[in-house]
């Protein structure tokens, strides 16, 4: 209660800090455009901002020995997003990174920060090309994502320094290494303190002009609380991205660790299939942009603003966010904010269309309307991504930043950290039963608690099995949820799991292939058939020819629909 009123305080106090302008896009949700109207879909969501207050409140944990519902009773609402203040003095004035990376920065460096900085309360673009700052030009960051990373795990964050032209993986290990050796060393002497391990590299000094001059800008598609993403055009490339800029400028704030975040977990996870795939990322006028992969269907929560999922839908999405979250765990590393606002859809056709002619009207009217129509017909395979990965972490060094209460297990809002994964599991189970129909998903009270108590109600519309399955992935006990390899594994979608999404979707493409060659073959030998017709009775065919298709051509008379059934319509074309 104590944070709910909190919360309440803070609001006021949120909107005088806030300029005008910005307050109309700061929302604290995610907010899709839809062209050419945009509607805005605004999701009140995550508590950001404290007073300091209530950073000096003690904070509140359960009893061991207190049962899990009681526990769970006993806390309401669960806004918890106070605890990443305790890093700064005040929500208003932060300890920033760059003034805690000063020290680790070239004198002439800092000198010049510092100097800015008193001028004008908001960082300016300090454009890279026109420093001269060897030390700076030596500097580059390491991903604390990457395995490589973890041989320097003593360190909290990493800037290194090497040669400019050696930059390879081997000269990253054996630098990574002797660091760690150097601080291991170190604290043996008891000298940790020269040896602590260097900061990362601020936003501030990598600014660089991209967004102009590499993209023409299409449209908003989306609004969230941390950025605006806007749909690109490369200039050179000529496809089309989803740029993401924060909304405010992230260099020197609270956000810049948060940008970062996003762009080191997108750099090491933004390779498989289910996953938003990253492309870029550079700061500009201290703010961070980051080039993503374009997702065409839009977020899943825009799709369930229009209609619920049905079931076979359902174990789709399933299948494709579990296997997102395999890859991502995979990795060590946890996903923290998964919703359906943070999972998008691709569409593609699932026609690949052949270079050959085009079929015409004139097979349509040739009784071949069930083909043509099926072949005309471009429908759409839907992949589901897990995007906005600005809360992942690292489930061996754990900086937890809870995503939206509404999808988050009650253990990771008493701080209990201790199995990540399943905390992802009870965020997609959460996820389900909102895409199914069973939201809106309450921010707090009773309702809240109950479905942390292990009451989640049964949706009408799906089968038992579903129902128990998202039973078990909200399951009040971490260890009963299943694991993302398990959930793949499910017997409710052996159907699905018996072949992988990408070689079923092989398998359609080769055997429409397929078919177009057999229809091109069926049409050339109808055009032969016509030819000897009109050459008339005295040209007779060659017997095996006339045979082959005049048995076509009967079938075909007899089935006209042969398209219905796929299997008649290729045994049809065999005939050949
Ligand atoms: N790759 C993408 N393709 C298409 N649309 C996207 C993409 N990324 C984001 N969007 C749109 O922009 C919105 C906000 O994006 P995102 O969730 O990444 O921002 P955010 O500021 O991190 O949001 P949050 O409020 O969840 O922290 C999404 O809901 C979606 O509508
Ligand atoms: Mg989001």
């Amino acid at each position: 209660m104590l944070e709910m009123e909190a919360f309440r305080k803070l609001q006021p106090e949120r909107k005088n800090d806030a300029d005008s302008s910005q307050e109309q896009i700061e929302l604290n949700s995610s907010v899709e455009m839809h062209s050419p109207s945009p509607v805005c879909h605004i999701q009140p969501r995550k508590l950001r901002f404290a007073s300091p207050q209530i950073n000096e409140e003690p904070q509140k944990r359960s009893s061991p020995v207190q049962t899990r519902s009681s526990a769970i009773a006993a806390v309401s609402p669960p806004y918890r997003k106070v605890r990443a203040l305790r890093l700064f003095d005040t929500p208003a004035t932060p300890k920033t990174i760059l003034q805690k990376s000063r020290n680790h920065l070239s004198a002439a460096v800092a000198a010049d920060v510092a100097r800015k900085s008193e001028i004008e309360e908001r960082p300016r673009s300090l454009p890279l090309h026109s420093r001269v700052l060897d030390n700076f030009q030596q500097t580059a960051n390491v991903n604390p994502f990457t395995p490589d990373s973890f041989l320097a795990r003593n360190k909290k964050r990493c800037r290194t320094q090497f040669g400019r032209d050696n930059l390879s993986n081997q000269s990253l290990t054996i630098f990574l290494n002797t660091e760690a050796e150097n601080i291991e060393g170190g604290e043996e002497d008891g000298n940790v303190e020269v040896l602590q391990a260097p900061k990362r590299l601020a936003l501030q000094d990598t600014n660089i002009s991209r967004y102009q001059k590499e993209f023409l800008e299409i449209s908003l598609i989306g609004i969230g609380e941390f950025g605006l993403v806007y749909q690109c055009l490369n200039r050179l490339d000529g496809c089309i991205y989803a740029i993401k800029k924060s909304i405010k400028p992230v260099a020197g704030s609270f956000f810049e660790k948060r940008a970062l975040n996003e762009v080191w977990a997108h750099a090491v996870l933004g390779k498989h299939d289910n996953v938003v795939r990253y492309y870029s990322a550079w700061a500009e006028d201290n703010h961070m942009l980051i080039q993503n992969e374009y997702c065409n269907g839009g977020s899943l929560q825009s799709l369930i603003q229009k209609r619920f999922l049905v079931e076979s839908e359902l174990k789709i999405l399933l299948l494709h966010v579990a296997e997102g979250l395999r890859y991502i765990h995979s990795n060590d590393l946890v996903h923290m904010d998964l919703k359906s606002g943070n999972i998008f859809l691709t569409k593609m056709p699932s026609l690949h269309k052949s270079s050959s002619t085009p079929l015409t009207k004139e097979y349509y009217e040739d009784g071949m309307d069930g083909i043509y129509e099926e072949l005309s017909n471009t429908e759409c395979i839907t992949t589901y991504k897990i995007g906005d990965l600005g809360h992942v972490t690292s489930v061996k060094e754990p900086h937890v930043e809870e995503g939206d209460c509404r999808y988050l297990p009650f253990e990771i809002l008493q701080e209990d950290f201790s199995n990540l994964f399943k905390a992802d599991i009870f965020s997609l189970g959460m996820t389900l039963f909102e895409a199914a129909g069973g939201g809106p998903l309450p921010k707090n009270g009773p309702e809240w608690q109950n479905l942390r108590n292990g009451e989640v109600p049964n949706i009408s519309t799906l089968s038992p099995e579903f129902n128990e399955l998202i039973k078990l992935m909200t399951h009040p006990d971490p260890e009963k949820r299943p694991s993302s390899t398990s959930i793949f594994n499910h017997p409710i979608l052996s159907s699905l799991e018996s072949k992988t999404k990408s070689q079923l979707n092989q398998e359609l493409t080769i055997e429409k292939r397929k078919n177009e060659i057999l229809l091109r073959k069926l049409r050339e030998a109808k055009k032969l058939l016509k030819q000897y017709e009109q050459n008339g009775a005295n040209q007779t065919p060659p017997a095996s020819l006339e045979q082959r298709c005049l048995r076509s051509y009967s079938r075909k008379k007899r089935t006209p629909c042969i398209s219905s059934k796929f299997a008649q319509k290729t045994h049809t074309m065999h005939q050949f």
